[in-house]
């Protein structure tokens, strides 16, 4: 492997565009609380719901944040806002340094910064108009020198989301669920706002009405020059919609880089296997949420090194390994799958049917090795195998810690030693992954 790309972190901005939000190593945990003894059962500890990210976004773009559910899409948001206090890092709006500013000192950003959410109906006040919902946030700041004229401004703002200038006196339970997003829209609007953070804001509501609001949105933001955080995890809707694209992956940005320019040419392994689900994506199903083969680690205790190495298809061998991918992906994940002591050998036991008596050890191994190590045992060169096999007779022996240790040894990656910084993978396209920092482009995936 020949190290060669210039490091390169999202965290550098572009000087040929105005940077109209500047994230830097943005960090928001959540602190469960709990004792000692609950923290080491993972039952209590800290969420790294958000865990050190850089973004820029530019004047006039749509910068959309994908990523499976949990991976802190809305934390991201929500802290870049001020909603939630950010634990370190820092966030810059048209060069001020708005990290952690209180409510008051927050509200002169508020009408710049807007926020429209996933669930229209949960963030209307049932009680209040539409027309009261729309004009109070203009009078809080300072909009409109009478009633007359705040009444004329959130018209033309529901008209601008598509509703009608006659619902202002309506009440939000008189709406559909896409109606209800549009007044959503129509409030954040009404502000003028230069921001617009908007999080899932289609994902609840029927595929026609998904496409008339986002084409809604599209219309406005080049009206208005909008620049835009559009979160979301259908990707169908991200390549309509967005100009660039960042993935998230547990608490971490992983890859960002233009709409197209990811699409046909996703660097990070886990963007490649986003994008291979997409197919799959069935409307008719009602959940299109994306889908990855494996448990997705707790953001409770990450993965050491890259977090995506429990999943990935590409994970590194050693260098002295002198095999191929699939095999060492195999042997690998049968290393994370006992290390995580996934494999129960008393529930094993219970389910090998041997007549009357116990299964032996040794059925238990062989066992382990046909149903838990996924690759071929007939097709796995001895010398692998004969690893396999001592490490799961320790394992079964109750000598965890001999096993893992064995296995730790024999399959080691560099995916699992070290944090992947963000580097150019191609022009305009950074990347975290250790394949992208060390292998020429053509060569990163040879069998992956
Ligand atoms: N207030 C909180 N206290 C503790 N944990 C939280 C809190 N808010 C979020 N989390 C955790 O932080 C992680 C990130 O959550 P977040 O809602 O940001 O993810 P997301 O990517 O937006 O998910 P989704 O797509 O399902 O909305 C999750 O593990 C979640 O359980």
């Amino acid at each position: 492997m020949s190290r060669s790309f210039t490091t390169s972190r999202e965290g550098v901005s572009d000087p040929s565009r105005e940077t109209i939000l500047e994230i830097r190593g943005l960090k928001k945990h959540f602190d469960l609380g709990g004792s000692f003894l609950d923290k080491l059962l993972g039952e209590r500890g800290t969420v790294q719901a958000v865990d050190g990210v850089d973004l820029n976004i530019y004047e006039g773009e749509i910068l959309a944040v994908v990523g499976e559910s949990g991976c802190g899409k809305s934390t991201l948001a929500k802290t870049i806002l001020n909603l939630e206090e950010p634990t370190s890092g820092s966030v810059n709006y048209r060069g001020d340094d708005i990290t952690g500013l209180e409510e008051k000192e927050m509200r002169s950003y508020r009408k710049e910064m807007q926020m429209i959410f996933q669930d229209p109906g949960g963030s209307l006040n049932p009680r209040k108009t539409i027309g009261t919902i729309l004009t109070t946030p203009l009078k809080v700041h300072g909009i409109g020198d009478s009633k007359e004229e705040r009444e004329e401004i959130a018209k033309t703002a529901l008209e601008d989301a598509g509703l009608e200038a006659s619902h202002f006196n309506r009440y939000p339970r008189q709406f559909s669920g896409g109606q209800q997003q549009r007044v959503g829209l129509a409030r954040a609007l009404a502000l003028e706002p230069d921001l617009l953070v908007a999080d899932e804001p289609v994902s609840k509501l029927d595929v026609s009405v998904q496409a008339q609001i986002l084409n809604r949105l599209l219309d406005l933001q080049s009206e208005y020059n909008l620049s835009m955080m559009f979160i979301a995890h259908d990707l169908s809707v991200v390549r309509h919609i967005a100009d660039r694209v960042a993935v998230m992956y547990l608490g971490q940005v992983v890859e960002v880089a233009p709409v197209e320019e990811l699409f046909e040419n996703p660097q990070h392994p886990y963007t490649r296997s986003l994008l291979s689900a997409v197919p799959r994506v069935d409307p008719r199903a009602g959940d299109d949420r994306i889908t990855l083969e494996g448990t997705v680690p707790t953001p409770i205790d990450p993965p050491s090194g890259c977090r995506f190495h429990t999943r990935c298809p590409a994970v590194i061998p050693p260098e002295s390994w002198t095999h191929d991918q699939t095999l060492f992906k195999a042997a690998f994940t049968y290393r994370i799958a006992l290390g995580n002591e996934e494999v129960e050998v008393g529930s094993i036991r219970d389910r090998i049917e041997v007549g009357d008596r116990e299964a032996s050890d040794d059925e238990v191994v062989q066992y382990m090795l046909e149903h838990t190590y996924s690759g071929e045992l007939d097709a796995t060169p001895s010398g692998v195998l004969g690893t396999l096999k001592s490490a799961t007779e320790r394992y079964v022996d109750g000598e965890r810690e001999t096993a893992t240790e064995m296995l730790r040894e024999a399959f080691s990656s560099p995916c699992v030693d070290e944090h992947p910084s963000m580097v150019e993978a191609l022009d305009g396209h950074v990347a975290a992954c250790h394949r992208v920092d060390t292998e020429a482009p053509g060569e990163r995936y040879p069998d992956a």
